[in-house]
């Protein structure tokens, strides 16, 4: 038998949809490691690096549209948007439609967009506690989280805290951002936030949305 060097692996582990349903039913939020195609993370993760260093990436704020601020006191991370310009970011978009799709089969959710954005933590950056789902604006329902960082020191800081829906001040559980790794959560009721980090820290964050049209005005993605 030869090897079948044609058929491209899964970029994501193909037993993650049934799980990952299972565990947002079950307590609102998923954490799978292992779970992204690790030659798709490192095609991701130098997309982004290679951004972070030639200045091609936008500063992170809270709030949408006119009520977007800058506070670095919240959140330290620089971002970009996901445009579908190259084949890694192509390969993902469409790895999160088919979940998309298995979310709405499974949990009759009426997702019917994505979006999503690349996110570089430098040493020190931090996002303090929050919620996704931005207030008056119930638009995003499931938020993602996909790690990109390889080999993440043990004392690299810069874990993903989840804290429990009706407690948020008792922590559920610890996600440490290695590559591979992907959590899915209930952006409307799970808290969250991102601890110190020690070392450069990638990721792409994103969100299924409902359409949102709120007193005549179109909420578009972003
Ligand atoms: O990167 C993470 O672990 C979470 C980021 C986050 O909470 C966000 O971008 O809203
Ligand atoms: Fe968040």
């Amino acid at each position: 038998m030869t090897p079948n060097i044609a058929t491209p692996s899964p970029a994501l582990q193909p037993a993650t949809q049934l799980t990952l349903v299972d565990a947002l039913v079950e307590q609102g939020w998923y954490v799978g490691r292992e779970v992204i195609d690790l030659e798709l993370c490192a095609a991701l993760n130098q997309e982004l690096l290679h951004r972070a260093a030639y200045n091609g990436l936008d500063e992170a704020g809270i709030g949408r549209g006119q009520q977007h601020l800058l506070r670095k006191d919240i959140r330290g991370d620089a971002i970009h948007w996901l445009d579908r310009e190259s084949a890694a970011q192509r390969r993902y978009l469409d790895a999160m439609s088919e979940l998309q799709q298995a979310l709405n089969h499974a949990l009759f959710l009426g997702l019917f967009e994505y979006e999503a954005h690349f996110a570089h933590y430098p040493p020190g950056a931090f996002y303090q506690r929050h919620l996704d789902s931005f207030r008056g604006r119930a638009n995003r329902v499931i938020s993602t989280v996909g790690y990109l960082t390889p080999n993440w020191p043990s004392d690299g800081g810069g874990e993903m805290v989840i804290y429990h829906p009706d407690a948020p001040s008792q922590e559920v559980a610890r996600v440490i951002p290695e590559a591979g790794t992907f959590a899915c959560f209930l952006s409307e009721t799970i808290p969250h936030e991102v601890l110190p980090t020690r070392h450069p820290r990638t990721s792409i964050a994103g969100w299924f949305r409902r359409n949102a049209s709120l007193g005549g005005v179109l909420d578009p993605a972003r």
